[in-house]
């Protein structure tokens, strides 16, 4: 007999990120898109800005969606899952309501959605449920009837996550120079975000003190560091630190920031830092900017050696990670009994986030949750 894998109630699966300029006319109105109500300086949009113009206004996130779709195409046709892949953005086409529309009008009634976001947080849960509302509600105008949506649990902990992250971090510290590889700190960054936001991130009961946000992030730096001790012997001292921050000056946000921390680091008399951009799933702006040009430039100035970590991207253990949360929740969904896979101190997080999880400071309705006004 042949493996089948059974996604029954699934018909199709959505990957859902957050789109990026493809040339330079389409970087003002991406950032329009992003900024719109969202209270961010002027000042800091035109530095944005200026960051997509220096890579020709084109952000490397389009195609590495595009690569992850292959990739998730392919394991899933070589594991006998028969699930239809569909790519939809937040702020750039190809357009999340656009690409619902065509999943309807191909016959579409129950939809999974993956979102290129692992953890719990506003920005990276709650909002990618808002804009799938609002898909939804234009798709209703049209007289479509919307399909049902869920969303993929938080990923963070899952090994098809972290391994590659581990591959990469021995990686960029293989690459340092041998007199200052084994005293190398290792820096895992992410998204920073205010800390009203992160303390309030994930669900009711994890709220205070960086809530979900900060809590699975310090898992994911733990494993990846474990996992980097295994396969060196050696046991590099690490922090969480913070990058990419916006917002106005007076309002608090996650700290220290990644070139702050640099600095901290040199003073210290620490030889070497390895990045490590555990925050996100791809080698996105964010990444080749904030941390590949501003913080390599900082470090340069310190004459302090650094390297920058790879994320995990069309990785084909990502893309097996992926089929397996797949495989569980149409499992759980069928009512049979599942093992989720999850490693780590916080286990398998929710699979429908409850009400008043990452709330946003002006509520609106959010689809694929506890709250969510769609069946
Ligand atoms: C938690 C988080 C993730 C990780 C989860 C996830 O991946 O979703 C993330 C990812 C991303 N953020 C991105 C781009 C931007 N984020 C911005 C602004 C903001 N991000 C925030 C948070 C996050 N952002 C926040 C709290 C703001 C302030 C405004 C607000 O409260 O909404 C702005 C506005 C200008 C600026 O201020 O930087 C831009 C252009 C891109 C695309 C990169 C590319 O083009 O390759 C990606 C993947
Ligand atoms: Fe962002």
């Amino acid at each position: 007999m042949s493996d089948v894998l059974d996604a029954t109630p699934y018909d199709a699966l959505l990957l859902l990120s957050f789109g990026g300029p493809e040339g330079p006319d389409d970087v003002v109105p991406f950032l329009e898109n992003v900024t719109r109500g969202r209270g961010i300086p002027k000042e800091r949009l035109k530095e944005v800005g200026q960051h997509y113009f220096l890579f020709g206004g084109v952000s490397p996130i389009n195609d590495q969606n595009r690569a992850l779709l292959q990739a998730l195409r392919k394991d899933f046709a070589e594991h006998g899952l028969d699930l239809p892949v569909y790519w939809g953005n937040r702020n750039w086409a190809p357009y999340l309501t656009d690409t619902l529309r065509e999943m309807v009008r191909d016959g579409h009634r129950r939809v999974l959605v993956l979102t290129t976001s692992a953890y719990a947080s506003y920005s990276g849960c709650r909002q990618y449920r808002e804009n799938l509302a609002d898909a939804l509600d234009a798709l209703r105008a049209e007289g479509l009837e919307p399909p049902r949506t869920d969303k993929l649990r938080h990923y963070f902990n899952h090994p098809g996550f972290l391994e590659p992250m581990i591959d990469g971090v021995v990686a960029s510290l293989a690459d340092l120079p041998d007199d200052v590889r084994d005293g190398a700190h290792l820096a895992f960054t992410t998204h920073s975000i205010p800390t009203a936001a992160a303390d309030t991130s994930g669900p009711v009961e994890d709220h205070g003190d960086g809530g979900a946000y900060v809590r699975q992030h310090l898992d994911t730096a733990r494993l990846v560091a474990e996992g980097v001790r295994a396969r060196t012997g050696v046991d590099h001292p690490w922090q969480l630190v913070y990058q990419s921050r916006s917002g106005a000056p007076q309002i608090p946000w996650l700290e220290p920031d990644i070139c702050d921390h640099l600095e901290e680091r040199h003073a210290a008399g620490v030889p070497a830092v390895v990045m490590a951009p555990i925050g996100f799933v791809s080698d996105h702006m964010e990444v080749l900017y904030d941390l590949d040009t501003e913080a390599t430039a900082k470090a340069g100035e310190l004459g302090l050696p650094v390297r920058r970590s790879a994320t995990v991207g069309a990785d084909p253990r990502f893309a097996a990670a992926v089929r397996d949360l797949v495989r569980e929740r149409a499992a759980a969904e069928r009512g049979e009994r599942t093992a989720p896979c999850a490693l780590g101190a916080l286990g398998a997080s929710h699979d429908v986030c409850p009400v008043g999880c990452c709330p946003a400071r002006a509520p609106r309705p959010a689809a694929a949750g506890a709250d969510s006004p769609y069946a």
